[in-house]
């Protein structure tokens, strides 16, 4: 999530400082020097004797050094980090003093500050442009992944993994994650580090141009393959196997907005070995069931969505996801406190009440979790962030509209001069006289502006609007039964 932080540029320089002197502390720790207070005592001065302090060495893997925990809080306690089977073993990421394979012990999980220190270690400066503000606080990323429910075996799509703080806690409810990362390096030291770790495929790119829709419907075809069915009580969260393949059926779906390819189904975007790995994997498991696919009444799982969004691109995200209803079961992201608010708790009537309230709403229930602090971010940003759930409403569910596409333009063009009634705002895709009666139609003051209206109003007005204008429609066709309607009179005389 981007913010507008001024105190962006300078916090990278604060964490450097702070990392420098974790480090110097360390230095002293190790000289048996403990300072009075444990982490802050000063540094020696002249004349003291000073101990032989050798500077500590870099890690010579881009695995994070979790003896940097104390950095942004020396006071804090060690983070509660769940012990779900964090699968990172000694000997595939050897660090200095590990010789690869000895041990098998599982490592523990690195703290999310000593992985955002690590990038400063190693020179890597957050990108302002890339909305990159790191969550540091395990506790909160712990908190995300049980308000969002993931569990063993659900499927996840993670947009901006970054330095994989969020994506390792994912893993570690025993979700499989498909995660995109627009940042080369970023990516690289991911697909680096997550090389052997199951459960992760990794695509390189812009979340908004890779194909999310086609990444999804790879990740549910490749689950269905391979694992067997299963009885799912909650048939409105799964989705045929049919659909996947060719993208969704349902009446209610705009044929007009559905960007679903065959294609899709079996061409999952481009992805690292891991994913690989786990198809391999889950398809080697379950290779008895082959063949057996195919009968129309299987069903698979939707996706979850869970992440912290660069600002810069939730708007557009959220356009691309919130319509793929028959694909993802909910979103768990974070935007900004202000922008959640304004998504969740405005109602019809008041100045903030904005064509993206009624853009939600239509396709799913909108609801803020909880706020999270700045200073829970790396670089600290300027505004505090909010989880928000938005719910999706399988296409079947939602108000049946003419058209999607028709609708969010009228209520876009409705809001687009909020001060202005509708039967001026309007213009000119309908003209004053047809919205008058289309708002009188539906028992609604003639002089309403777009903030009055709630979404069943807006799809009641749309309702009206699309029979008025096929009615003149009809008006304009020639009648057969008056010749001279069709110009005949005209060429006959
Ligand atoms: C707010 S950071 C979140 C990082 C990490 N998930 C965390 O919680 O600390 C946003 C991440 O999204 C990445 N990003 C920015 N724009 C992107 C895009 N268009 N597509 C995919 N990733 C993007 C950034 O590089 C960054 O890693």
């Amino acid at each position: 999530m981007t913010f507008q932080s001024h105190a962006h540029l300078s916090h990278n320089n604060q964490l450097c400082q702070r990392v420098h002197q974790s480090q110097q502390q360390r230095m002293r720790l190790s000289a048996g020097r403990r300072t009075p207070g444990g982490s802050t005592g000063s540094i020696p001065t002249k004349g003291r004797s000073r101990p032989e302090i050798k500077a500590p060495r870099k890690a010579e893997t881009r695995a994070p050094n979790p003896s940097l925990l104390p950095i942004i809080n020396p006071t804090e306690e060690q983070v509660n980090l769940p012990n779900l089977g964090w699968m990172w073993q000694v000997g595939n990421h050897p660090t200095a003093g590990e010789s690869q394979g000895a041990s098998a012990s599982p490592r523990h999980m690195p703290s999310a500050v000593s992985t955002v220190a690590n990038l400063y270690e190693d020179r890597i400066k957050a990108k302002r442009s890339l909305g990159q503000n790191f969550l540091t606080d395990d506790g909160v990323l712990q908190d995300i992944v049980v308000a969002a429910g993931v569990g063993p075996g659900d499927l996840v799509l993670e947009v901006g993994p970054g330095t994989g703080n969020l994506t390792k806690h994912l893993l570690a409810a025993g979700a499989h994650v498909t995660a995109v990362e627009k940042d080369d390096t970023l990516y690289g030291r991911l697909q680096e580090e997550y090389r052997n770790v199951p459960g992760l495929a990794l695509i390189h790119g812009d979340a908004l141009k890779v194909g999310l829709e086609e990444a999804i419907r790879g990740m549910l075809m490749q689950e269905r393959q391979a694992e067997p069915p299963r009885a799912h009580p909650q048939s409105e969260t799964y989705v045929g196997a049919a659909e996947l393949a060719t993208g969704p059926t349902s009446a209610a779906t705009d044929p007009e907005t559905s960007t679903s390819t065959a294609r899709a189904a079996t061409t999952p975007p481009r992805q690292n070995s891991t994913s690989e790995a786990w198809s391999r994997k889950t398809a080697t498991a379950n290779s008895g069931d082959a063949g057996r696919g195919g009968s129309g009444g299987e069903r698979s799982r939707k996706i979850k969505v869970v992440a912290n969004l660069p600002y810069n691109i939730t708007k557009d995200l959220l356009l691309l996801l919130l319509p793929l209803g028959d694909l993802i079961s909910d979103l768990h992201v974070m935007i900004q406190h202000e922008a959640a608010v304004r998504l969740t708790e405005r109602t019809p009537g008041g100045p903030e009440w904005r064509a993206a309230n009624i853009r939600t709403l239509f396709y799913c229930k909108p609801r803020y979790r909880f706020r999270i602090s700045r200073l829970k971010y790396d670089p600290v940003p300027g505004v505090d962030g909010a989880l928000v759930t938005f719910s999706l409403l399988p296409p079947g569910a939602r108000h049946a509209v003419p058209s999607e596409r028709a609708f969010h333009a009228l209520v876009v063009k409705a809001f687009s001069e909020r001060r202005k009634k509708m039967r001026n705002s309007l213009q000119p895709l309908h003209s004053s006289n047809q919205v008058e009666a289309a708002l009188a139609g539906c028992g609604l003051n003639v002089d309403a502006r777009a903030q009055d209206l709630t979404l069943e109003q807006f799809v009641t007005l749309s309702r009206h609007l699309h029979q008025q204008t096929l009615a003149e429609g009809m008006d304009l066709l020639p009648n057969p039964r008056h010749p001279e309607a069709l110009g005949q009179g005209e060429e006959q005389g």
